[in-house]
């Protein structure tokens, strides 16, 4: 045997079937994975009954994956790897699989300012994080003028799909103006990186498998169609709040509108700042004939969608 305490776990089959290496503690002698005498494996592994060659394709994925890393430790160098293949259980820097300019050659990438970068490639995917937490990960965008009840609602859908047993996290504006986005103010270019912010985040929580609600005024156009850009089709739900000015002002429950419009605060949404409003949003909440539906019946609307759009299960 040269595989020395190794010790897996197997949580899924199929479309994410994954075999997760759960001790670490591992012993490898040698290099080539058609050394490990796979075939051999019992039909029957960890309780699962699997056939040998299913065993077989997704234990070589994750160990090969080991050895790049390990190679990529010992040479420090992402050109020594030798490996040449590409499938879903591979833990390879990579952009993807044709990401390789040649064989062990990664290829380098320039975003932004950053320059020599190189995505790394994990086996657990999305799919297998959302196979776990039995839903599928998106953003549910809320955007609306300030006093239209984006963080109202945000946080009823929160309880309304926590007790569902749904996974969610809310990035509410102000909130992540407290911390991640503190260095930023309500200037045109200052709002762009916030939702540009948010979005980045938002994405991250939805790669997790996390329904992720992110509240914010987000009074651009573009700036919004640039987060849903970033997901996969479907991924992005856009909320509009579409509750007009006169309401929301009516109810100022900062009285920042009274601040704004006494000319104390400058460039306040909607009184002397743009808000450019949704065209094409998923859902679109609006008062009937003068009367608001209840923040959890404006939940329910939402919930109902994403049941109808198959992401409250796996
Ligand atoms: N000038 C100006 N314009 C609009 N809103 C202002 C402004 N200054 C402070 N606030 C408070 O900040 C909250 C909006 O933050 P956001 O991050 O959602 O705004 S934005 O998306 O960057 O436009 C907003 O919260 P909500 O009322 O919950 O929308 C306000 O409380
Ligand atoms: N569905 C609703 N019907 C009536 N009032 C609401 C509703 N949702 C929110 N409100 C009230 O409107 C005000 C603004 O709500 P809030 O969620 O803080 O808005 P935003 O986050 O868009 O600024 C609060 O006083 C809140 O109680």
């Amino acid at each position: 045997m040269i595989i020395r305490s190794l010790r897996f776990k197997m949580v899924a089959i199929g479309k994410c079937s994954s075999i997760y290496r759960t001790s670490p503690e591992f012993d490898f002698p040698e290099t080539s994975s058609r050394k490990l005498g796979l075939s051999k494996l019992p039909d029957k592994s960890f309780g699962f009954s699997v056939s040998s060659s299913e065993v077989k394709t997704s234990f070589i994925g994750p160990l090969r994956a080991i050895e790049a890393s390990r190679t990529s430790h010992v040479n420090g160098k992402a050109e020594k790897f030798q490996w040449a293949g590409c499938d879903s259980n591979e833990d390879l820097p990579t952009n993807d699989c044709n990401g390789f300019a040649g064989k062990g050659t990664p290829q380098m990438s320039t975003i932004g300012n950053s320059t020599n970068i190189v995505w790394h490639k994990c086996s657990v995917e999305k799919c297998d994080r959302e196979e776990l937490l039995q839903q599928r990960g998106c953003v549910i965008w809320v955007t609306g003028l300030s006093g239209s009840g984006k963080s109202t609602l945000a946080c009823a859908l929160g309880r309304g799909l926590h007790a569902r047993g749904k996974l969610t996290y809310i990035l509410d504006g102000d909130n992540v103006r407290h911390g991640l986005n503190r260095d930023l103010s309500f200037r045109a270019e200052d709002r762009a990186e916030n939702i540009r912010r948010t979005g980045e985040v938002a994405k991250l929580f939805a790669d997790a498998g996390v329904i992720c609600i992110a509240s914010l005024i987000s009074p651009y156009r573009k700036e919004r169609d640039a987060c849903r850009a970033l997901l996969a089709e479907g991924d992005f739900i856009e909320v509009f709040m579409d509750v007009p000015l006169h309401v929301c002002e009516a109810r100022d429950p900062k009285g920042l509108y009274k601040l704004a419009r006494a000319g104390k605060i400058k460039g306040f949404t909607g009184v002397d700042d743009p808000y450019e409003p949704p065209q094409t949003s998923e859902i679109v909440l609006r008062q009937n004939q003068g009367i608001c539906d209840s923040p959890n019946d404006l939940a329910d609307i939402v919930i109902s969608y994403l049941d109808k759009k198959g992401y409250l299960k796996a």
